[in-house]
C-alpha cells in the first residue's frame, strides 16, 4: 500500500432494513476515502445510521450494496475467513460500552487481542503495560474492569482497540457513556494517542466539540455524507 492509498474507500454503499412491511434505506448512497493517519469524525442525529456506517467499515455484517475497501483491498468479494484476516491486521474498535472481559485484568485485556495475532507474550505484556501507563493507569494494571471507574474502563478499551497496531481505529461513541469531564479527558487522551501512533479513525459521536479536534468531519443526513 503506498501514501496514496486510502485505508478506507467506500464507493456507494447502501444498507436498507426491513421492518415489517416498511423499507428503511438508512445508507443511501454512502463515499469515503480516509488516508493513512486521518482521523475523521463522523457527525450524525441519533439513528442516521452512524453505528450502521461503522458496522459496514469493519467488515462485521453483510447485507450491504456498494463497494469497500480496505487498505486498497476490496473487502466485499473476499471469502470470510480473508475478511476476518483483514480486519484482524488492519482494525481496532472501540465501542461506547467497553466491552472488556470481565474475569481478566487490565493488562490481560489488552493482551488477547495480541495473542490472538500469535504474538510472544512477552511482547503482548510489554506492549499492553506501555500502552495503558500513557493512557495514566500505570497503577490499575492489575485491577479487573469492575475495580476500575468507568473512565478507566474506556481508557483500557482503548489501549485493547490499538493493542495491535491497528491502521484504522472505528470508534463508535466511544466516550458516550460517561460524564462530560471524563469524557473530553479520555476523547482527548485517546486522539493523542492514535496521532501518536500514526493509525487513522473514524470517530462516531453526537458532540460538535469534539468533533472540530479531529482532521476532518464528515456528516451523514438522509443517507448520505456532505
Ligand atoms: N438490525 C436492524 N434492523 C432494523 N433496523 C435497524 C437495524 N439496525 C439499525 N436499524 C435502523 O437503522 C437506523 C440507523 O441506526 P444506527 O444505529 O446506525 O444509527 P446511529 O446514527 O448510530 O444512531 P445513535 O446515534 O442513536 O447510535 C435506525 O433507524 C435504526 O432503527
Amino acid at each position: 500500500m503506498s501514501d496514496a492509498t486510502p485505508i478506507v474507500s467506500l464507493k456507494g454503499l447502501k444498507r436498507s432494513f426491513q421492518q415489517g412491511d416498511t423499507r428503511i434505506d438508512v445508507l443511501r448512497g454512502v463515499n469515503l476515502d480516509i488516508m493513512p493517519g486521518e482521523i475523521v469524525a463522523l457527525l450524525g442525529p441519533s439513528g442516521s445510521g452512524k453505528s450502521t456506517l461503522l458496522q459496514a467499515v469493519g467488515l462485521l455484517e453483510g447485507g450491504f450494496e456498494g463497494h469497500i475497501a480496505i487498505a486498497g483491498q476490496q473487502a466485499e468479494s473476499l471469502p470470510a475467513d480473508a475478511r476476518t484476516q483483514l480486519r484482524r491486521e488492519h482494525l481496532g474498535f472501540v465501542y461506547q460500552f467497553h466491552h472488556l472481559l470481565p474475569d481478566f485484568d487490565a493488562r490481560e485485556n489488552v493482551v488477547m487481542p495480541q495473542m490472538i495475532l500469535g504474538t510472544p507474550r512477552a511482547e503482548c505484556e510489554a506492549r499492553a503495560d506501555s500502552l495503558l501507563t500513557s493512557l495514566g493507569l500505570g497503577e490499575r494494571l492489575t485491577h479487573r474492569p469492575s475495580q476500575l471507574s468507568g473512565g478507566e474502563q474506556q481508557r483500557v478499551a482503548v489501549a485493547r482497540a490499538l493493542a495491535n497496531r491497528p491502521t484504522l481505529v472505528l470508534a463508535d461513541e466511544p466516550t458516550g457513556n460517561l460524564d462530560e469531564h471524563t469524557s473530553n479527558a479520555v476523547l482527548a487522551q485517546f486522539l493523542a494517542l492514535v496521532r501518536g501512533e500514526g493509525s487513522a479513525a473514524l470517530v462516531a459521536t453526537h458532540n460538535e466539540r469534539l468533533a472540530a479536534r479531529m482532521d476532518r468531519v464528515v456528516r451523514l443526513k438522509d443517507g448520505v455524507l456532505t
